[in-house]
This record gives structure tokens, C-alpha cells and sequence, in this order.
């Protein structure tokens, strides 16, 4: 029995099988998935009820292009791209609409020594607090006031964090941080335009993995998010998003041993949105 840790599946639904297949994935086995399950790669719809079918061997967090879906499913009028329309004209939309609402921001195993999450956990916070703001919008997403918390949810401000905040600008700030977090600087504050590697970083700022941590967090951090960095294990952290839609390679991380495996982009691109 062994946990996997893979980055954004962004519909690579074929990669996906290859590197399960590759890795024998089996019965008693258990995926992590840093979220990102749909949009941009051909088979989104595809994706998601393969993971849905996993079931508990399967636990995956909310990303920013999952929640993106949802906030379509809930009547945003932006257009969906391409690879999202299939699922929102499923037969089984709701099904997996219902699934995807109930996943969470953060996923912490302390036997395993492994927190994940979709960007990130920033340096201002402890993991009693990431869990606990991680909560915060679980709650939301699964209360029945999910519709209005999707009514709000884009935005780049608040883009500092402060204990203070309350309400729409709370949650939408939070989910900002979990699911979009790059650069950032020493106070907190986040910027949200810059997405290339490391070397792009806006003046001020600096990687979120890279900020000395003022919260000790006695974990090691899994996160995809961001395609341009590439599969990295440096102390303690793993970023998993190996930019498989962006035709390089998807990766799986044994926790148990850090050994990893890789499959190549099968080549069937679709990036626009
Ligand atoms: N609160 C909120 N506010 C606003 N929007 C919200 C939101 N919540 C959800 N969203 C949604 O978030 C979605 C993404 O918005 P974007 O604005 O596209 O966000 P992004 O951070 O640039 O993209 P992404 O998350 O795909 O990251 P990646 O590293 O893979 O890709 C980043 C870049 O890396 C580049 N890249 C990386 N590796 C590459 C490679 N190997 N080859 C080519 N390009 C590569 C690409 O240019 C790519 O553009 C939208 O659908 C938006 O609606």
C-alpha cells in the first residue's frame, strides 16, 4: 500500500492512466491530487468522473481552475472555454458538480508528515490557522450560501491578509492565498499577474516557498499551481505541477520513499480556456 502524490491534471486523462499504469496503481493504494482536475487539456470531463469513481482511494483539493468550473456551474457569466462546456452539458453535471463543491482547500496528513494544498500555505500563516481559514471556506462552499460566495470570489483584492477581515473579502481573500498564491512578500501582500519561474518575480517580491517562514510548520508541503517551476523537491516542499498541459510531463510522488515517476505528455493539447 502506497500514496502518490500528482500535480494538475488540467484534463491530461491519458496521461493519467499511463503514469497509474506505470506505477501499478492498485487496491489499497491511495492518489493525492493537488487539485486542477479540469480545463485547458482535452479530456476534462473525463478527469473528473474518473477521479469522482476512485472514490476514497482518491483525495484531491480544490483548485483555482476547479473553482472557476463551480463558479460557472453557479451562473458566473464569464464564457466556459472549450474543454469546460462538455461538463456543464453532462448528464451527470450535478453529480459531479456536488462532488467537486464537497472537496477541500487543505488536506493534512500528520502521520505522513504531508500537508497539501492547491498554491500553498504563505509564511504569515501557522498550519492551526491554514486549516482553520481552509475551514472557512469549506464551510462556505458546502452551506447554503455557496451562490453567493461564488458571486464574489474573483478579485485579486484584499491582497494582504489581515485578521480582521471579515465576509466576502475574507473568504475570497483566503481562497486567493490556497489556490493562486506565487509571489509574495515579506508581509504577506501577494501579487497575481507574474506567473513565469522563479527568475520573473516582480521587485518586492519573492517566491512564497522562499519567504524564511515566521510559523513553524512541521510539515512537508505538496502543491501544484504553478506549471512554470516544474516538478522540484527541495526541503520541505514539493511542487508537483509539472506542466503536463503545457506539453511537458505529468509526475507522481511516492510519500513514503520521496520516489517519483514520470509520464510525457501524450501531445493532444488544448489550452485555451
Ligand atoms: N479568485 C479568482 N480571481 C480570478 N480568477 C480566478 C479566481 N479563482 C479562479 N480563477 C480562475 O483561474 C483560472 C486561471 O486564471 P489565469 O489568469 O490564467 O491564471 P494563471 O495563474 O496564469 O494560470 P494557471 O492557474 O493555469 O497556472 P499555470 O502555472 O498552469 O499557467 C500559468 C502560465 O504558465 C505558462 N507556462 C507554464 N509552463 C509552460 C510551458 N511549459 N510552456 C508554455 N507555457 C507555460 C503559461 O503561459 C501559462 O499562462 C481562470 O479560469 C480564472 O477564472
Amino acid at each position: 500500500m502506497a500514496t502518490y502524490a500528482i500535480g494538475d491534471l488540467q484534463g491530461c486523462y491519458d496521461e493519467l492512466v499511463q503514469l497509474l499504469e506505470q506505477i501499478g496503481f492498485g487496491h489499497g493504494d491511495q492518489l493525492w491530487l493537488t487539485g486542477d482536475l479540469v480545463n485547458r487539456g482535452p479530456r476534462s470531463l473525463d478527469t473528473l468522473r474518473f477521479v469522482k469513481e476512485l472514490g476514497d482511494a482518491a483525495i484531491t483539493v480544490l483548485g483555482n481552475h476547479d473553482l472557476h468550473l463551480l463558479a460557472l456551474h453557479h451562473g458566473a457569466t464569464r464564457k466556459p472555454g472549450a474543454t469546460l462546456a462538455p461538463i456543464l452539458d453532462a448528464p451527470d453535471r450535478n453529480a459531479l458538480m456536488e462532488w467537486l463543491q464537497s472537496r477541500p482547500l487543505l488536506h493534512d496528513d500528520k502521520d505522513l508528515g504531508h500537508v497539501m494544498t492547491h498554491a500553498g500555505i504563505p509564511h504569515i500563516w501557522s498550519l492551526k490557522q491554514a486549516r482553520q481559514y481552509a475551514n472557512e471556506v469549506e464551510q462556505a462552499l458546502q452551506g447554503e450560501q455557496a451562490g453567493s460566495f461564488f458571486a464574489h470570489m474573483y478579485g485579486n483584492h484584499p491582497d494582504r491578509w489581515h485578521d480582521h477581515l471579515t465576509g466576502t473579502d475574507r473568504l475570497r481573500t483566503i481562497t486567493n492565498y490556497f489556490t493562486r498564491m506565487r509571489f509574495i512578500k515579506r508581509d504577506g501582500s501577494l501579487e497575481f499577474k507574474a506567473n513565469g519561474g522563479v527568475e520573473s518575480a516582480p521587485k518586492g517580491f519573492q517566491p512564497w516557498f522562499e519567504q524564511p517562514r515566521s510559523k513553524l510548520l512541521k510539515r512537508h508541503q505538496l502543491f501544484g499551481h504553478w506549471a512554470a517551476l516544474g516538478f522540484r523537491q527541495l526541503p520541505g516542499i514539493t511542487a508537483l505541477d509539472s506542466g503536463c498541459v503545457w506539453g511537458n510531463t505529468l509526475t507522481a510522488v511516492r510519500l513514503e520513499d520521496g520516489n517519483w515517476f514520470s509520464q510525457p505528455c501524450l501531445g493532444n493539447l488544448t489550452q485555451g480556456e
